[in-house]
């Protein structure tokens, strides 16, 4: 006990000169922050007086813009310099207040024991002594994976290998110790049973000071092209995926910088909800878009894409058709045969096939879409069809110019003459006066010459960007004219479609393209298939792609995506249990595999689910149909609730009960419906009542308190309660159960299940003894 006591006054003492020696570096960084800034602002403040203007002589011009552009420089070094330190002195806060969360002490051969002790970022004293080391450092490592015992840790040098002899762990807040343990084979259980038992945040946090061996293999895998991770809900994929991002940035930190990363994730809302992680850790965030929102920008303003949860919701409305023929439209357009029936057709299109645009002006054809298609197939089929655009589009604006030269004689120029201002008027006797030829007596002809030079040009403008962005050739038609191909260029039977099927999905396709919208499932081959014809821009610059929620992207997606970042390695994670559509025909692993045929992947699966309390745990585990995969992290809690109702007032008043009863112990509590029509209505009720938000697609930050957010965005979020929103049977059928696992694996602490009636039949396969019953029993 005694002992006890002087390890953690000896270990306060350590915490103590640390934060000293760390406040003492933050005051010497703000005082050269101070004279950089200083000198920053004198510079600006006489910026002119220090460069020499002068625009006599065209070498003086020269000098001048010489002079400025050093200045400019000097002032640009001295703002990043401040801009360096201000991020330093933050990190450097961070250490002040908690300086290191672990300490190993290891011997390597022959050599003295060392005491490392790890941190958000390295700290090394006047001596150049490590007071800190980074946790991404090589020697780290050892904390992650190893237990006291022979260890080794690879360095860019090679392995090392020694002995490590203790393992501790501490909490530190405001730099005092408020906690210490010493561990053995995992890291720490009852630090981390601290850290998982706290209340949620709407921010993610960083794990570094408890990052699992299994998570650690991922997080530093520097190797693989290809780095799959299957992870249970809640087995930490996100933040994995997060602390390996730190990581990169940290060991490549010579050659790779934050925008040379991009994440796809779900939503903005998941956008934001990560948002913090990295800043946390000292390091700039990654690139971060959506795939909607990147395809929507790719497709621009011709087309009204449909997102993916419109595209859930407007399956679960049965809207527009049968659903199950979406179903296999879905399953057919996101195949991988699907993307090579796209590679295959417009390989026939070297001779002949494209389809083109006239250009039309005034109602008037300028170039007929036969011209066009000459124009395009005169070139050698050497020619890839990539490269003949921008070769054809350079004729084309030659004979634009033609066509315009002959447009200045119409009628209309000339009625559009009388419209001018005085300004152009202005414009056009100036240009006429500083013409040669000043002594004309005809300047009256030149002025409106140019003047109707102007007018046309101004009305081709317009005309040349389209021709430019090549809108002469005809996406749509060409789309249209694929999906009319399809039968021929791959066996849709093998996909369970029949021939009437297809041509039912091809009309309703067409339909919607003549409409100006675009459903999800049609997104890729559209944007695919163009790429192939016009050329794509590539993406050579980013180094690495995360894809979070893998199991929501179709196998074209993937394929896709790898086609638009060719160079680039990829991390993708998911969990093909919380798949939104709950029909997971294709093993994404295999797929991921087939895309990145040869290349050295890698595949590793998290099967501990740490976010819920083991009564969750093993309530959703339960709900899964092979469910035994996933493995409990023993955390104490209640019992999850099934709460049966008579009628829909009476669920929705003991959904406001429950909200106004858990609120007081939580942080965030999110009612979960299936979908948005179900949260609207569950918002009218209770927004009378109580303090509560609804959360929709634009939604792009929570705030704590009460939230009614659908299923599809409650994707990769967590909150300390969960409240189902009516799992009654005939809500939750037999091909949702992947669905509901979803909802029920974001709750942290607390869940509460409400039905109308009878429960959903998915529940059957959960032990009696892993939940409690309460049932209303109204008029
Ligand atoms: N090693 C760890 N130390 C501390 N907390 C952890 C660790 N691993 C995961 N967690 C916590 O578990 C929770 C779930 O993590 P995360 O959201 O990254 O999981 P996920 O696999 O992406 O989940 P899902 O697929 O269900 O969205 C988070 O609160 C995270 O902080």
């Amino acid at each position: 006990m005694e002992n006890q006591s002087r390890e953690w006054t000896q270990e306060q003492e350590r915490v103590d000169y640390t934060v000293k020696k760390v406040r003492s570096h933050i005051n010497t960084l703000v005082a050269s922050a101070e004279n950089v800034k200083q000198e920053a602002e004198e510079i600006r403040r006489n910026f002119w007086e220090d460069v020499t203007v002068n625009f006599d002589e065209p070498d003086d011009v020269i000098e001048t813009m010489t002079s400025i552009k050093q200045q400019m420089e000097l002032l640009s070094e001295r703002e990043r310099s401040y801009g360096h330190v201000e991020e330093n002195v933050k990190t450097l806060q961070k250490l002040a207040s908690s300086p290191y969360f672990a300490r190993v002490d290891f011997s390597e051969e022959k050599e003295p024991l060392e005491q490392i002790y790890i941190g958000i970022a390295s700290f090394l004293d006047e001596h150049d002594e490590y007071l800190v080391y980074d946790w991404r450092a090589p020697i780290s490592s050892i904390y992650y994976d190893g237990i006291p015992g022979p260890v080794s840790y690879k360095t860019p040098e090679g392995t090392r290998y020694g002995e490590m002899e203790l393992k501790r762990q501490f909490l530190i807040r405001d730099g005092v110790i408020q906690s210490m343990f010493d561990t053995g084979v995992t890291i720490g259980d009852e630090m981390l049973q601290e850290i998982l038992g706290a209340k949620a945040n709407t921010h993610m946090k960083s794990i570094v000071a408890t990052i699992q061996k299994e998570q650690n293999k991922i997080i530093r895998d520097i190797k693989s092209q290809l780095l799959f991770v299957q992870g249970a809900a809640g087995s930490g994929k996100t933040s994995v995926a997060l602390q390996r991002i730190a990581f990169l940035l940290y060991h490549f930190r010579e050659s790779l910088n934050a925008e040379q990363i991009i994440l796809f994730s779900p939503n903005p809302l998941f956008n934001s909800y990560i948002s913090k992680v990295l800043p946390e850790l000292g390091e700039n965030n990654m690139v971060q878009t959506t795939f909607y929102d990147y395809a929507r920008h790719r497709i621009g303003k011709d087309l009204e894409v449909e997102s993916l949860f419109e595209q859930f919701e407007n399956r679960l409305k049965d809207r527009d058709e049968p659903s199950d023929i979406r179903e296999k439209a879905i399953n057919v357009k996101g195949s991988l045969d699907f993307y090579h029936a796209i590679q295959q057709y417009a390989e026939q299109l070297l001779d002949n096939g494209l389809f083109f645009r006239d250009i039309v002006f005034r109602g008037k054809q300028l170039i007929s879409k036969q011209e066009i298609a000459e124009l395009f197939y005169s070139y050698d089929k050497s020619y890839s069809l990539p490269n003949r655009f921008p070769l054809v589009a350079k004729q084309l604006l030659r004979m634009l110019d033609e066509k315009a030269r002959e447009e200045e004689q119409e009628e209309w120029v000339e009625e559009q003459m009388e419209l001018l201002d005085r300004d152009d008027f202005l414009a056009a006797f100036k240009s006429v006066k500083s013409g040669k030829n000043d002594e004309v007596f005809d300047s009256f002809e030149q002025e409106k010459s140019y003047l109707a030079k102007e007018i046309v040009g101004r009305y081709f403008r317009r005309l040349k960007r389209s021709v430019k962005q090549y809108r002469f050739f005809h996406r749509k038609a060409q789309y249209i004219h694929f999906l009319e191909q399809v039968p021929k260029l791959m066996q849709l039977d093998k996909l369970g479609m029949s021939q009437s099927e297809w041509d039912s999905i091809r009309s309703q396709t067409m339909s919607r393209l003549r409409n100006k919208q675009i459903q999800m499932e049609d997104v890729v081959p559209y944007m695919y298939l163009s790429d192939l014809i016009e050329g794509k821009k590539s993406q050579t610059s980013m180094k690495y792609v995360f894809i979070d929620e893998i199991q929501d992207y179709t196998p074209i997606q993937l394929a896709y995506l790898r086609f638009l970042f060719p160079y680039s390695k990829f991390t993708m994670l998911g969990d093909i249990n919380q798949s939104i559509h709950g029909t997971e025909s294709e093993s994404k692993i295999q797929i991921a595999e087939e895309i990145f045929q040869n290349q050295k992947s890698e595949i590793v699966y998290l099967k501990k689910s740490y976010r819920s309390t083991m009564p969750i745990t093993r309530f959703t585990k339960a709900i899964l149909e092979d469910g035994e995969e996933v493995e409990l992290f023993e955390r104490d809690g209640e019992l999850p609730t099934v709460l049966i109702t008579k009628n829909k007032n009476e669920m929705l008043e003991k959904v406001f009960e429950k909200a106004k009863c858990l609120s007081k112990e939580s942080n965030t509590v999110a009612i979960i419906g299936k979908s948005l029509e179900q949260c609207e209505e569950a918002f009218r009720y209770l927004q009378m009542r109580m303090d509560v938000t609804l959360l929709g697609m634009e939604t792009r930050e929570f705030n704590e308190g009460v939230i009614v957010i659908p299923s599809y965005l409650a994707k990769g979020l967590e909150f300390d309660s969960v409240i189902v929103l009516n799992a009654s049977d005939e809500v939750y059928r037999d091909s949702e159960r992947k669905l509901l696992y979803t909802i029920c694996t974001r709750a942290m602490h607390r869940l509460v299940i409400t039905s109308i009636g009878t429960p959903t039949r998915l529940l059957n396969s959960v032990q009696n003894d892993y939940y409690q019953i309460a049932e209303i029993r109204g008029e």
